[in-house]
């Protein structure tokens, strides 16, 4: 926390380094098996505490109004179950593309119960914290546990794992994926047999939401083609963002360097431990 009493905190984007859907639950959600890793990449929120007990969020996001914010949300969420009085102004710096798979609204939940927890002094553990989360969105608890991981289930049932930790070129096309959208299309495949951790290791894994993006988004089927002659090209999650795996930062800078102009990328190192955790050890 600073003099003026603001806390900033990050809220990294993560990767699905592949994406199984191995079948449905009766309630229609899809059951998959995903690998999360963190980027040192994304959006930063800045929270102060206010003595009336409002939420207040100050962010330009297009097309989300604030009460349907994954922020204001959280923030509420965590104020019912703690019986908190306190409230807070919160500022969100962007930087994330909404509906890019990088989980960005899911992490600025999970930023918002931690960052909340800690101003607050709530004293609310990780395991509260990820259950109320996944009230909020299958990633959310991901995040607020801040650990690269296996996930099962609809994401929630986390396996914390340790892999290597390359340099992702990361490229943003230019169309926003609708993650309930991908998910009721008739092509999807939902019946990938099970695999274990060490089975992924071996002989990795794809992502099965990509053949119907793909379908669905001709920039995307593009830009896929286009990184391909550069690396083995991937998505993370349903999309929309495309992403290659490099030993070193400079190899991905060279790849950067060769796309055109014209489009949105990024570079950034995976973590196995969120920056966000890595921060808040420090402060506490
Ligand atoms: C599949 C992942 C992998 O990270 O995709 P991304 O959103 O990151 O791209 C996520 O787990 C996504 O979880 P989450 O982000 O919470 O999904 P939502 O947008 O809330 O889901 C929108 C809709 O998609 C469908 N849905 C979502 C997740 C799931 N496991 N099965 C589903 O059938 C449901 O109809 C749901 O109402
Ligand atoms: N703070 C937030 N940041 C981003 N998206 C948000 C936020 N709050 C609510 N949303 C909604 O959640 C949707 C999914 O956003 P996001 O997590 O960025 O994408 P994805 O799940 O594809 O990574 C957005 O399209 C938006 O409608």
């Amino acid at each position: 926390m600073t003099a003026s009493n603001t806390l900033s905190l990050p809220a990294p984007a993560k990767l699905n380094l592949f994406l199984h859907i191995t079948g449905r639950r009766a309630d229609g959600y899809h059951r998959l098996q995903t690998l999360f890793q963190f980027l040192d990449y994304g959006d930063t929120l800045h929270f102060q505490p206010r003595s009336d007990g409002q939420i207040v969020l100050q962010s330009d996001l297009a097309g989300v109004k604030p009460d349907d914010n994954l922020i204001v949300r959280a923030a509420r969420l965590l104020q019912n179950h703690c019986r908190q009085t306190c409230g807070a102004d919160i500022r969100l710096d962007k930087r994330l593309p909404m509906g890019g798979g990088l989980g960005g609204g899911s992490s600025d939940a999970a930023t918002t119960l931690l960052g909340l927890n800690h101003l607050w002094q709530c004293g609310a553990s990780l395991d509260e914290l990820a259950e109320l989360g996944l009230e909020l969105g299958a990633d959310v608890p991901v995040f607020v546990r801040g650990q690269a991981a296996w996930a099962e289930g609809v994401g929630e049932q986390l396996t914390p794992v340790e892999i290597e930790e390359p340099w992702y070129l990361v490229v943003i096309p230019d169309c926003s994926v609708s993650t309930a959208e991908v998910f009721s299309d008739q092509r999807l495949t939902r019946d990938t047999p099970p695999i274990t951790l060490a089975a992924f290791r071996e002989h990795g894994g794809r992502n099965d939401c990509l053949p119907v993006v793909a379908a669905r988004y001709e920039k995307i089927h593009n830009t896929l083609i286009l990184l391909n002659k550069y690396c083995e090209a991937k998505m993370t999650g349903t999309g929309s963002c495309l992403f290659g795996a490099f030993p070193n930062e400079r190899e991905a800078d060279k790849v950067r360097a060769r796309l055109p102009a014209t489009l949105q990328t990024f570079v950034a190192r995976g973590c196995n431990v969120s920056t966000l955790h890595r921060q808040l050890s420090k402060a506490a």
